[in-house]
């Protein structure tokens, strides 16, 4: 007898998993938008008129609305603002039913029209059918680099840095990154291929690290660095000096953007409803504090540190800028932003407040507060004596609210720090700093020129990272790469770096000068996460003289030092057709390609390439620029994208996306009835498996 043939696959067995019924989650339309306690509690804070305060509390149980803001070069940008401003969204925010269509609008506050508001929320975006190109746009555009979804207000605290390329910058709290993201954009917004400042991006939270990488990763930057610590007792970082010792880094600008309640983010999580005690403020005001005053600690005279919270309240707010200011007053000072925003409605900073406790009982003073609080609620957490107000000038913190202008909540603090710290700065050095400092000069010695023998292990045991190997003079792969790509000597091969000691380098990544120091100098006591940008990736293609091809990621920095010889120039119907055609198994023969770009590769040997389209842009002096990684095969030509980069390519330059642009929506459909005909058709191979064994 035959074996019996079951006919049924896994597949039938296991729902799909849009078809899952989960209940694991429960829907926020589930959770109750009330909580007796936060409308008291406000209301008792006076954080608005007394007239706003129901639209103020309504605002806050209505969904955010969807933002997003253009990043990448100035020429790349401009197109995308086209884009955005043009024909193409209009399209993506007809309804076909309805007359009226949501309105899209810049921010006025944000430079160069590149922040932009919709009156859709993200859940109209990613549920309704109608909306699916814009929903893909969004998606593809965001993986790419060239838009970053964030919060109106979250984009306020980098803005107010006053960000210039040259500036050494900590973001101390930055995951998961939106804000590390706009930082970096700033950074390199000037265009150099390398700027010479850098962002380092810290958390405490090992696995939100990874989604700062993640985050930073778009960018495509070689001056960024994600480490993992306790801000609030983040050790001092050191950097050389030409003469080969070292100094303490003092950073030109710092973000604080610290761990809060986060009930300004009510519209987004509202969960929070739920959970909220006045409580939790009273826990975190003592964390904000430590942090920021690390902060300006690291801080350099005359640089800025912007303190922000998501939280309307002000014992994390006003109170954590006050204790700083009764403390450090003849170091910091608040600094009047107004002009950086024009047209952004908000509040001005508290000057004064009540501590509430647990309970909602409200004290004006710690004189006040009841023996059993007396722990949780702090005398520092109360604001300046009536006498004493205009010494500190919280007036000119900035507090945004949600029913102003339809955002979240938020609070922003910007202090400049006009003298050194002294006493503080000195007793927070750690004590390996004083250990190995020259007695003459203070600064500390450069482990780097000491013997081998010499050197002190400082490593300790047990980060989960690979280690991060920089290229030394003599590295062997460098001459081919070098070679090849004809790589100018200006170049530092030193900045590149592997992530493993033995065994065949697979990724080559990039790193800025100050960024490489950095992880040298501090890699004994600083935990880096991640750092560079990868530039090249190993593909040992036999017909290619160099066991390495360019990756896209790190294109930008290293393009100005590649030889002419490697680069092609190609003109838009051809780069149209290797992005239509961009599978390796099927790239498009060189002659079908146009006879420019025919005559171009005849002399140039198989390998890896770099592909030059340039396009005048109308208004602007820069043109689009852009670079791609390319192959010469033997007889076909190809462009290396991934499918977002190809997609956002193909936008920009008016070619076909309709193959990548499905509409999920009809395609959940199309396979529930897929889903439906397997049934029938496994039922129906079942049937026959029984004839066959009844025979
Ligand atoms: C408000 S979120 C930061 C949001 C981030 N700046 C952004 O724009 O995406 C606060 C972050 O602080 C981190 N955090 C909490 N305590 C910290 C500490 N002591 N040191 C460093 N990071 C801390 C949390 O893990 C969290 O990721």
């Amino acid at each position: 007898m035959g074996k019996r043939k079951t006919g049924f696959r896994k597949s039938m067995h296991k729902p799909k998993k849009h078809l899952q019924n989960s209940d694991e989650r429960k829907p926020y339309t589930d959770i109750i938008k009330e909580n007796e306690k936060f409308i008291q509690y406000y209301k008792t804070q006076k954080v608005c008129k007394d007239e706003e305060y129901d639209e103020f509390i309504t605002s806050l149980k209505t969904d955010l609305p969807a933002t997003f803001r253009i990043t990448g070069s100035k020429g790349e940008a401009k197109k995308m603002l086209e884009i955005v401003q043009g024909q193409f969204i209009k399209d993506c925010l007809k309804q076909e039913e309805s007359e009226q269509k949501p309105n899209i609008f810049s921010l006025p506050w944000y430079p160069d029209k590149l922040a932009w508001q919709m009156e859709l929320t993200r859940k109209d975006i990613r549920r309704c059918e109608a909306y699916y190109k814009l929903h893909n746009f969004l998606i593809s555009e965001t993986e790419h680099g060239t838009i970053s979804r964030q919060e109106t207000v979250s984009m306020i605290p980098p803005l107010v840095l006053d960000v210039q390329s040259h500036h050494k910058i900590l973001d101390m709290c930055a995951a998961p990154g939106s804000k590390t993201a706009q930082l970096l954009e700033l950074l390199h917004a000037q265009g150099d291929p390398i700027p010479t400042g850098y962002v380092i991006a810290n958390d405490v939270d090992n696995k939100r690290c990874y989604m700062l990488v993640h985050q930073a990763k778009r960018l495509n930057s070689p001056c960024v660095a994600v480490i993992n610590h306790d801000s609030a007792v983040l050790p001092n970082l050191y950097e050389s000096l030409p003469d080969g010792s070292t100094q303490q880094v003092s950073f030109d600008r710092i973000l604080c953007d610290v761990p809060c309640s986060g009930d300004g983010t009510l519209r987004k999580n509202p969960d929070i409803w739920m959970k909220w005690t006045p409580a939790n403020a009273l826990n975190l005001h003592g964390i904000q504090y430590r942090i920021l005053k690390r902060g300006i600690e690291l801080l350099k005279v005359g640089g800025r540190i912007v303190y922000s919270t998501c939280s309307i309240n002000p014992v994390e707010n006003e109170s954590v800028i006050h204790r700083i200011l009764s403390e450090l007053g003849d170091s910091v000072e608040l600094v009047d932003v107004k002009e950086m925003l024009p047209g952004l409605k908000y509040s001005k900073g508290m000057e004064t407040w009540l501590v509430g406790s647990r309970n909602l009982e409200f004290y004006k003073s710690f004189d006040d507060v009841d023996e059993k609080w007396r722990t949780t609620i702090r005398p520092q957490m109360f604001p300046p004596a009536e006498g004493e107000k205009s010494k500190f000038k919280l007036d000119k913190c900035i507090r945004i609210l949600p029913h102003q202008q339809n955002t979240g909540a938020f609070f922003v603090a910007v202090l400049r720090k006009i003298a050194p710290l002294n006493k503080i700065e000195k007793s927070l050095k750690p004590e390996e700093v004083t250990e190995e400092t020259d007695n003459n000069t203070n600064k500390r010695i450069n482990e780097d020129n000491l013997p081998q023998n010499q050197r002190k292990k400082r490593r300790k045991d047990g980060y989960r990272e690979d280690p991060f190997v920089f290229f030394n003079q003599e590295e062997k792969v460098w001459d081919d790469i070098k070679s090849f790509y004809q790589v100018d000597s200006s170049f530092d091969s030193t900045c590149l770096l592997t992530r493993c000691h033995v065994g065949k380098k697979k990724n080559i990544y990039l790193t800025s000068s100050a960024v490489r120091d950095l992880v040298l100098q501090n890699q004994g006591n600083i935990k880096f996460i991640n750092t560079g940008v990868k530039a090249f990736v190993r593909c040992d293609n036999k017909n290619m003289k160099c066991a390495f091809r360019i990756a896209n990621d790190g294109l930008e920095s290293i393009y100005p030092f590649i030889g002419e010889d490697r680069k092609v120039i190609i003109p838009k119907e051809d780069l149209i057709t290797l992005l239509l055609n961009n599978d390796p198994m099927h790239s498009p023969q060189i002659n079908t390609l146009s006879e420019g770009v025919q005559n171009r590769v005849a002399n140039l040997s198989p390998g890896s390439c770099v592909l030059i389209y340039t396009e005048k842009i109308e208004g602007i002096d820069e043109p689009l620029i852009l670079h791609l990684s390319g192959w010469r095969g033997t007889t076909s030509l190809r462009c290396y994208t991934t499918q977002h980069s190809t997609v956002h390519l193909l936008r920009l330059l008016g070619g076909d996306i309709s193959k990548y642009d499905i509409n999920k929506f009809k395609k959940i459909e199309e396979e529930n009835t897929e889903h439906k005909e397997e049934i029938v058709m496994d039922e129906k191979e079942a049937e026959n498996d029984e004839i066959i064994d009844m025979h």
